[in-house]
């Protein structure tokens, strides 16, 4: 067995507004020291720890975590669309290890994903099927959240089960830092937002599809105008994090409560969960070492963006 991590924000906002030429080639930067690392490594599968945004996972049932043996990307934002290529029998074999352990999950035979999983397989791959890849849900959107500490032992659990295999690993963690894009919230739903929440109706009408992202594009506007209401991001929450992650020691975050979370860092704040469980994953089979980090508050993609490599030490 061999680990290797890569943690990194994602944005729909990247293929639908303007960046600064500086920022943009610093981001690309980023981005290609990833694709480096990731081919230098040359994983045989990856393990993909990804949020969802009401695309895949509805209030008519919730659960904090879920592992599909199988799925597909429903394309929203223009993210590529498809089945992936899940290698069933791990999945199951890993699912039914975490669950052995005491961490409580669902498992989906058809789990839908969105932008939030795949995009960093579109960018260090340019294939969502590039890979062979095993969906790991974290619930990051929907309130009630589990607390980080199970985040923590869920990682915990499927580093030590990658432990026990002979393929090289590529953990892959989507989402964050700190970011409040105008996801639609139970507590402030209309009725029509709240059936949408809840799943019912099915797939969105391509119509209702245009306009929740154009509300995103023309928010991310906005924000980097200075005339957004979300919340604002929150950097120095956002380098303690990284600094904690590359500390390899992952216990000071069992206090960082939700509502915490959620009033420092935004509502979307919690697809650091992704980060977490998979640090968490890297540090389960051995010491390990941060290769690259990059950081920087981007509100035009409304995020805090980071993105990391880490390898065992
Ligand atoms: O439309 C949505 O559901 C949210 C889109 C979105 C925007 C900025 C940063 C993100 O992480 C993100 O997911
Ligand atoms: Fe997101």
């Amino acid at each position: 067995m061999s680990l290797a991590l890569v943690a990194t924000s994602h944005s729909p906002l990247l293929h639908h507004v303007e960046l600064a030429p500086d920022v943009s080639a610093e981001l690309e930067n980023a981005f290609e020291q990833a694709r480096t690392f990731v081919r230098e490594f040359d994983p045989d599968i990856v393990v993909n720890f990804g949020p969802d945004h009401y695309n895949g996972f509805f209030y008519r049932l919730m659960p904090p975590f879920c592992i599909g043996y199988s799925a597909e990307s429903i394309g929203d934002y223009g993210s590529q669309a498809g089945r992936l290529d899940v290698p069933e029998e791990l999945a199951r074999e890993l699912a039914e290890y975490v669950l052995d352990k005491g961490i409580d999950l669902a498992v989906s035979l058809d789990m839908q994903v969105d932008h939030g999983a795949v995009q960093p397989m579109e960018i260090l791959y340019g294939d969502i099927t590039a890979k062979p890849l095993v969906p790991v849900f974290l619930n990051s959107v929907a309130p009630p959240f589990t607390p980080l500490s199970r985040v923590r032992l869920l990682g915990e659990a499927i580093g030590r089960f990658l432990a026990t295999r002979d393929e090289k690993v590529l953990l892959i963690a989507s989402g964050g830092l700190s970011h409040d894009p105008p996801v639609p919230r139970l507590a402030t739903a209309t009725p029509d937002q709240r059936s949408m929440l809840l799943g019912d109706g099915g797939p969105l009408s391509p119509d209702a599809r245009a306009a929740r992202q154009q509300r995103v594009i023309d928010a991310a506007r906005e924000f980097a105008a200075g005339t957004a209401t979300i919340q604002d991001l929150a950097p120095e929450w956002d380098k303690e994090l990284l600094r904690i992650l590359a500390s390899g020691d992952l216990s000071p975050l069992d206090a960082w409560t939700p509502e915490e979370m959620t009033r420092t860092a935004g509502n979307s704040s919690h697809e650091v969960r992704t980060w977490i469980a998979a640090y968490a994953a890297l540090g389960a089979a051995g010491p390990y070492a941060v290769q690259y980090s990059y950081y920087r508050p981007i509100r035009e993609l409304i995020a805090g963006f980071g993105l990391t490599t880490a390898l065992p030490a």
